[in-house]
């Protein structure tokens, strides 16, 4: 694929609305987009880190480091044919997946652009809309929560997930259900807040007839959910505890969960976000695009993996003014219709990276050449 330049842009973007959830409250984004050029065309991708390590253990801080230290290195020592052979270089580095994810996806929207394909086509998707939800964070009051519910629902969107942690839980959820009835498709994300001596918690939940409870119990743990699910007639939805099909595999042969929450970063790129989706279709469990509040450039790439087929239910990845006053892509994510947006049929992540509005929210820049390594 001939690589002939690497770059890393360090941003930092006020998001419009702080969000919390059980691990921490946010005023906005510090994060690391990553340019790869070669032939020509240029591919982008962003880390997903957040800045401390509360959701999980990688930062901005050793993102950045890992790439500069480890992986921008091997790759450009390395003779590169297609992206998945990104994936197969980083093996022997344990970890540091959304390090590995951010140079791995930029890998992949330059091969579709060197293709002429877009991404979603490059991965094998084949939808070309995808429907869409809304996370909203622990708010200070419920009826804050119950205003945020009728705005996205008036927009449409086809998921509403609620964050929630023991004392914020049933409230918020009850008074959603009472108020907007139980039709609304309605989720709870625990971010790991729970034990399974409070489980009698968790089963009242169980009367809201919630799509799913994501990651109730222990970011590292698939052995107490499998004993939970047991208990539940709602299905557990895993996202902390994933970090590759081999997690997934395993989570599912215990019976940890019946949906799982794809990330990207989380599980090291674009290549293992595939393997992940093609084990759960085989498995006949359904997968989604989980976010972390991504900018256009991420917003992009969970786009495109959520054409393949097994996305069956809405994702986490809601338009752009959800989040920023603006976006550094043009055009911004807007939805098509209520709750839906479209898969770009243009080269690559089929969205323009918008260098004067980067340039807004650049703090530094960082070039890395073959010859230097
Ligand atoms: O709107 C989004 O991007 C999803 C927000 C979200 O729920 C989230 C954001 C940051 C870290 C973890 C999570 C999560 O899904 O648990
Ligand atoms: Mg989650």
């Amino acid at each position: 694929m001939n690589i002939e330049r690497i770059e890393l842009q360090h941003l930092q973007m006020p998001y419009l609305t702080p969000f919390e959830a059980s691990f921490g409250r946010m005023d906005g984004r510090r994060f690391v987009l990553v340019s790869v050029y070669g032939e020509g065309a240029v591919g982008h991708a962003e880390s997903v880190a957040m800045e401390g390590p509360y959701y999980i253990e990688e930062t901005n801080e050793t993102v950045s480091y890992m790439l500069r230290a480890y992986l921008i290195p091997l790759l450009l020592r390395s003779q590169v044919n297609r992206p998945e052979d990104v994936s197969a270089l980083f093996e022997p580095i344990r970890r540091h997946n959304m390090a590995k994810a951010a140079l791995e996806g930029a890998v992949w929207d330059l091969y579709a652009k060197q293709k002429g394909v877009s991404l979603a086509a490059a991965l094998g998707g084949r939808k070309e809309e995808i429907e869409v939800g809304v996370s909203i964070g622990i708010e200070p009051t419920v009826d804050e929560v119950l205003e945020k519910v009728e705005r996205f629902l008036e927009e449409g969107y086809k998921k509403i997930k609620v964050k929630i942690k023991p004392g914020f839980d049933l409230q918020p959820i009850e008074a959603i259900r009472k108020r907007f009835g139980d039709e609304v498709p309605l989720m709870a994300d625990a971010n790991s807040a729970y034990r399974m001596d409070q489980m009698d918690r968790l089963k009242e939940l169980d009367h809201f007839q919630l799509m799913m409870i994501e990651q109730p119990l222990a970011h590292d743990d698939i052995v107490d959910h499998a004993q939970l699910q047991k208990q539940l007639r709602t299905p557990i939805c895993l996202d902390e505890s994933i970090h590759s099909a081999e997690d997934a595999r395993k989570a599912i042969e215990l019976g940890s969960c019946r949906i799982i929450n794809i990330k990207i970063g989380r599980v090291g790129g674009l290549t293992e976000s595939r393997k992940i989706h093609d084990l759960c279709e085989e498995r006949q469990i359904p997968v989604w695009c989980g976010g972390m509040f991504e900018s256009g450039v991420g917003r992009a790439h969970n786009i495109a993996v959520t054409s393949l087929p097994n996305f069956t239910l809405p994702g986490d990845t809601s338009a752009s003014n959800r989040y920023w006053q603006e976006d550094i892509v043009s055009p911004e994510v807007k939805l098509a219709r209520p709750g839906i947006l479209q898969v770009p049929a243009g080269p690559g992540i089929g969205y323009e990276l918008d260098q004067r509005r980067v340039d807004k929210f650049l703090i530094k820049k960082e070039i890395f050449r073959p010859n230097e390594m």
